[in-house]
């Protein structure tokens, strides 16, 4: 199946606007703790790279890779962990940052993975969320957007690892 660009969903204004919110609001919550933000790779990295300049205060980073989708626009159902964290987590504030939750099953498999490590506490930021194609209850603690049904890519967001590059997201159409 080929893809491309359909329309615009979210613009690069829309997108900033939003880093800087949810920035304000993570920081809010956890006063002058420190942080450690664990970046879901390779999705997450553009929003990531965005919200953390809008985070004051301590702040740690680390990376996880996962994937499920591959060259499908629907999720293979195998979470695979192609990287994990080196950073100690046990007894830290963690916020496990997320491009877009969809089936919820990349998540949910993380969240499990990392609750193991005992934190402090395991929050969910994800800037996109997909809730009618849910198969597992997820629920994130900070959301950018909820968008409809659609495949999208853009803003770190891939389609068969082409698109990470658009500043926007958006829609895309089977040609
Ligand atoms: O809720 P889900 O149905 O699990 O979908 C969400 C996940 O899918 C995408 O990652 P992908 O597996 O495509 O890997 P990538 O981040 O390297 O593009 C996206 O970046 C999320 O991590
Ligand atoms: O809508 C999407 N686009 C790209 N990758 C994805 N992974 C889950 N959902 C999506
Ligand atoms: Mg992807």
């Amino acid at each position: 199946m080929a893809y491309e660009i359909d329309s615009i969903l979210l613009t690069e204004e829309q997108l900033k606007q939003k880093v800087e919110e949810i920035g304000a609001q993570i920081r809010q919550d956890f006063q002058d703790e420190p942080i450690v933000l664990i970046i879901v790779l390779k999705g997450a990295f553009v929003f990531a790279a965005d919200l953390i300049r809008e985070l004051k205060g301590k702040v740690t980073v680390d990376f996880v890779m996962a994937s499920s989708y591959g060259r499908q626009t629907v999720t293979t159902g195998k979470v695979r962990l192609l990287k994990d964290i080196d950073v100690n987590i046990t007894g830290k504030n963690v916020v496990l940052v997320e491009d877009i939750i969809d089936s919820g099953l990349t998540l949910n498999f993380l969240k499990e993975h990392f609750q193991l490590h005992k934190p402090k506490s395991l929050k969910i930021c994800t800037l996109l969320d997909k809730p009618e194609r849910r198969k597992v209850d997820l629920k994130a603690d900070y959301v950018g957007f909820v968008i409809p049904d659609k495949f999208i890519i853009g803003y770190g967001i891939d389609y068969a690892e082409l698109y990470r590059n658009l500043p926007y997201i958006a829609t895309v159409k089977e040609v």
